[in-house]
């Protein structure tokens, strides 16, 4: 039984997205007699979000669902600052270009998992269009002069940095006015009262909670979910290559599949409750199934995830690619492949190199750990010899070669 009235914060708190609320009864009050409008932000950092975002993507797809209106914040103009908090280091700084390209490859996958249209549609706004205008002198008349450097001082987000003697750059210390001073400037524009993100944004959010209300603004509420953790303690949004990116150019949806499908046991009900759709007394089912069974909610978690992000079909796909590959040992020319010219198979390509073309190791040292730990098979059989080379000679008859790392990772060689 949950203590929320509001159906947002019921569902929220069922499937264990919330970690801190700053006034759970006012908020929870405000949401369940009136439509409410929250947003989250998304720095421009990468050319794609990844799964661990997609945690705060899914509370605005509930906030929506339930209802209310749901902003999703692309930072146009915090990203040429760079958020310090929790980073024992400088960001890198990014070009006005570096940007907007990934902005324009960051939006495309919002679509797939809130409405934009419809009658109740969801927004989408770019911080760049308030923050690159504003006048330095009259922002710290009106904005800076309302925040505390000491108090500032005291975020645990910065405090890490300052506690090593690192330095922080001035930049970076203005990021957490920039964040506040954007829930107060979406509170004025589309009546704003919530900002949601990770836990590690709560200092950035309570900033913009606190500024609202010493520039005489109504009171705003700030939500944070978990730091997801696999069970393993490592960050859910990475994987041993990487980030786990909801773009289908740098992740597969076969390899996106395969992440899901890859979940440890211990993990399965959680990542159904915070990445699916499915209703509680299903997942509780799901959750129940012991032993071998499992595995079967495991394929549910990854088809549903992937339907998602990447669409049904796509996610159907995966999962049938995946049952050939493992349960029909049959050659599935959808799997991930990379193409090369006949001149080079001719001339030969040593299996190394052809690991990390494929995909399957991110360099020739990973490629040969591989190999030596027998872990590598070309065409099904198990290789021992790091300099062993492939040529036209080891084509199958479908005229790719099947290169595979461990039980569960393929990859095609094609030549074209
Ligand atoms: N595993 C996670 N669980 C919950 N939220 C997450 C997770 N990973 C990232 N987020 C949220 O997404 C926000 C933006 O992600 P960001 O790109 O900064 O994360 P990151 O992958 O930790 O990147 P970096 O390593 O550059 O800090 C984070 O501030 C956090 O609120
Ligand atoms: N600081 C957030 C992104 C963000 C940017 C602007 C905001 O108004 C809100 C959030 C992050 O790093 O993930």
């Amino acid at each position: 039984m949950t203590k929320f009235k509001s159906d947002f914060l019921r569902v929220l708190d069922e499937r264990g997205f919330i970690h801190q609320i700053s006034d759970p009864e006012g908020l929870d009050e405000l949401a369940a007699s009136s439509k409410i409008c929250g947003y989250v932000g998304y720095d421009a950092t990468a050319t794609s979000i990844h799964i661990g975002n997609l945690i705060s993507v899914t509370m605005l797809y509930w906030l929506q669902e339930t209802g209310h209106t749901a902003i999703s914040l692309m930072g146009g103009g915090t990203s040429m600052v760079g958020d310090p908090s929790f980073r024992d280091d400088q960001r890198k700084l990014l070009t006005v270009e570096q940007i907007e390209t990934n902005i324009e490859s960051i939006k495309k996958v919002y679509g797939n998992i809130l409405n934009y249209g419809g009658s109740n549609p969801a927004i989408m706004v770019n911080n760049a269009d308030w923050l690159l205008k504003l006048n330095y002198i009259e922002f710290l008349r009106d904005v800076g002069r309302h925040f505390s450097v000491n108090r500032m001082l005291s975020f645990d987000s910065v405090k890490l940095r300052l506690d090593r003697e690192q330095s922080l750059s001035f930049l970076e210390f203005n990021y957490m006015i920039m964040q506040g001073y954007d829930f107060v400037e979406l509170n004025r524009r589309y009546g704003t009262v919530l900002q949601m993100g990770g836990s590690d944004q709560w200092g950035n959010i309570i900033n913009g909670v606190d500024l609202s209300h010493r520039m005489g603004g109504p009171q705003l509420y700030a939500l944070t979910t978990p730091l997801l953790t696999k069970s393993s303690g490592e960050k859910m949004g990475k994987s041993a290559s990487g980030a786990v990116w909801l773009n289908g150019d740098l992740f597969s949806p076969y390899d996106f599949w395969q992440y899901f499908r890859n979940t440890e046991d211990a993990d399965v009900v959680k990542f159904l409750k915070i990445f699916t759709r499915l209703p509680i007394s299903e997942i509780e089912k799901l959750g129940a199934l012991g032993g071998n069974e499992i595995n079967e909610a495991k394929k549910v978690l990854a088809t549903e995830v992937t339907a998602i992000v990447h669409g049904r079909d796509a996610a159907i796909q995966a999962a049938a690619t995946a049952a050939a590959t493992f349960e029909a040992g049959a050659i599935d020319l959808s799997l991930p492949t990379a193409e090369i010219t006949h001149a080079e198979l001719n001339a030969g390509i040593g299996v190394l190199n052809a690991l990390v073309m494929a995909g399957l190791a991110s360099s020739n040292g990973e490629a040969r750990r591989h190999v030596a730990s027998g872990a590598v098979r070309v065409n099904d059989a198990v290789i021992d010899d790091d300099r062993l080379t492939l040529a036209d000679n080891a084509l199958l008859d479908e005229g790719v070669i099947k290169l595979s790392v461990g039980k569960k990772r393929h990859a095609l060689i094609k030549p074209v």
